[in-house]
């Protein structure tokens, strides 16, 4: 007889008393199939890009939600840039700074959110319906706030001929030993901001951070990305040496209308990443206005990000960005359903936030990966060395009460594979969940409970997926997260709309060969997870009001 996946109240609940007590980390693997030569932004950080992107871009037309983020013809009254009168002395406000002054005043007066860089204390993960329709109540109004930004589509060539604007993309991109990009998908996907303002006659100052620097550290250098950059672009990319200082200021100053100017590695400076008020106006100086569009950095209050919006205006949200709000917060927001929330990835502990956030707003909860077993032994099931955060049973428990008031169904793997150690060619066999042996671990769902995900995910209109369901890296422990990604490109076909976020996941699907066929694949890994999980994002909540 066919198991049914674990339901939420799952009736084996038994006293903890008589469980061993295990628990101990499993490093992430280095992957096999990865040449070892990879290295990036990322080797510091949790995850390395597998494979090369496949060749689409990220302006494949959207499938489901409509979207903000094409561009919209110019308001009727053209935005006026303000340029500064010549010779005021030093001690009085220009024109400029007290247009400034007013135009930040005013929109400040309107953000109703709280401030980016002091967010709400995290509250305790116990549960409760309360809780839940506070969460559910404080992520919708964060989540209008994030809606209503004003695109930079609403600029037009009155707005931008001849004019020089700060554009932050998320550049941040994996480079081998050889400093070859390893997957463009960031630098493609900022192509479409770019080119619409180099039409409109802007001069172009793009900005990026590249991994973690400490101090200038020639490997993370913004360099290697020119030609790539040019090629996408149809026009010679100019690289500055450094991204505030008088050479960049005469760089910028001999910028033709229609030209690009890439500035270094903005971390480099230590001041980026402490959104020093000083340094985000050196920033600021050499442009006009401002565009941000790194939604891979929007969770970060720095001084590209955050800090420069108090200096240039407008400071409008790009293509990307929007079109990354316009799903990710669509769907939360907004969904078509039933809407489905697929978490997986190694630990509970990364995810608690998202789930209890989803756990207002979906129907069904699928969990899959490493933190199953924490949900497992919370249940008093046998794990074996499996994966096991023991300061997070008591929370499991209660994150299976909650979507049991909630009537969320949730879906916990009824089998698992497990092995006899944490290696690509470990020895592995097909488990019942409730029957794990001791000495062996569970790195991937099993096939009844493929079948039952399947089945579960059938049913609805929209999906979320954060999180592997195994150890992809692993071929042997591959198929649960293969199955999924598989499943969620032909329900896409089939007009569910499919949304991936987090790095592991969107590597896992671009492995698979199906990044293309889903309706949106994030280009931010931590920023998604903390937009799904609620919390505000600094770099779209400084951005101005629609
Ligand atoms: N059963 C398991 N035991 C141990 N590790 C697992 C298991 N299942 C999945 N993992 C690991 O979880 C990791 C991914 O987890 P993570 O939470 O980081 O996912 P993600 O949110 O998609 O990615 P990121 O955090 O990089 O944005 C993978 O390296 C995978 O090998
Ligand atoms: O890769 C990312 O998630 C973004 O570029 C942000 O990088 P960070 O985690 O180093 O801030």
């Amino acid at each position: 007889m066919r198991r049914r996946a674990a339901h939420l109240g799952i009736s084996t609940r038994h006293a903890f008393q008589n469980l061993p007590l295990l628990s101990f980390s499993v490093p992430k693997p280095s992957n096999p199939s990865r040449p070892s030569a990879i290295r990036g932004p990322r080797a510091h950080g949790r995850r390395t890009v597998l494979t090369p992107a496949p060749s689409h871009t990220q302006t494949t037309p959207y499938k489901s939600i409509p979207s903000r983020c094409q561009p919209v013809p110019p308001p009727s009254t053209p935005h006026v840039i303000g340029t500064p009168p010549p010779q005021i002395p030093p001690n009085i406000p220009s024109h400029r700074e007290l247009r400034l002054r007013l135009y930040k005043e005013n929109r400040s007066a309107r953000a109703a959110s709280p401030h980016p860089s002091k967010p709400k204390p995290s509250p305790s993960p116990l549960q409760s319906s309360d809780r839940l329709a506070q969460i559910a109540a404080d992520s919708i109004r964060f989540l209008d706030g994030m809606a209503t930004k004003r695109s930079v589509g609403t600029l037009g060539e009155a707005d931008l001929k001849g004019k020089k604007v700060f554009v932050r993309a998320d550049l941040n991109v994996p480079l081998d030993d050889a400093q070859k990009i390893t997957d463009d998908t960031r630098i493609r996907a900022s192509i479409p901001t770019i080119k619409y303002l180099l039409e409109k006659g802007a001069k172009v100052i793009l900005a990026s951070h590249l991994g973690r620097p400490k101090g200038v550290t020639p490997k993370f250098s913004l360099k290697p990305l020119v030609p790539r950059l040019s090629e996408l672009l149809g026009l010679e990319v100019v690289m500055a040496p450094d991204c505030i200082g008088e050479e960049v200021e005469k760089l910028a100053a001999a910028l033709p209308d229609g030209g690009v100017l890439l500035l270094e590695n903005v971390r480099f400076y230590k001041e980026e990443e402490k959104n020093d008020p000083e340094f985000a106006k050196k920033l600021a100086s050499v442009a006009d206005l401002y565009v941000n569009d790194a939604f891979g950095t929007a969770h970060r209050a720095h001084a590209s990000t955050e800090g420069v919006t108090k200096f240039l205006m407008p400071s409008v949200a790009g293509f990307l960005m929007q079109k990354e709000l316009d799903y990710l917060v669509g769907a939360v927001a907004n969904p078509k359903k039933p809407f489905a929330a697929i978490v997986g990835g190694s630990k509970v502990s990364s995810k608690i936030g998202v789930i209890e956030s989803l756990l207002a707003k979906v129907d069904i909860l699928i969990l899959g990966g490493g933190m199953i077993f924490t949900f497992y032994k919370a249940q008093g099931l046998a794990v074996g060395k499996s994966l096991v955060e023991e300061d997070k049973l008591e929370l499991a428990t209660s994150l299976i009460e909650t979507a049991k008031s909630k009537g969320v169904k949730l879906l916990l793997p009824t089998d698992v594979v497990v092995a006899d150690k944490f290696a690509a060619d470990a020895e592995s066999k097909i488990v019942p969940a409730t029957a794990i042996p001791d000495g062996w671990m569970g790195l991937d769902v099993g096939p009844d409970s493929i079948k039952t995900f399947a089945e579960a995910l059938d049913t609805t209109k929209t999906v979320i997926w954060n999180g592997p369901m195994g150890v992809f890296e692993f071929e042997k422990f591959a198929a649960g997260t293969d199955a999924i990604a598989k499943q969620l490109a032909e329900l896409t076909g089939k007009g569910v709309t499919t949304i991936i976020g987090g790095g592991d996941s969107v590597a896992a699907v671009e492995k698979a060969g199906l990044a293309d066929k889903m309706s949106h694949i994030s280009t931010g890994g931590g920023a998604s997870l903390e937009l799904l999980e609620g919390k505000p994002l600094p770099g779209v909540l400084a951005l101005d009001e629609a």
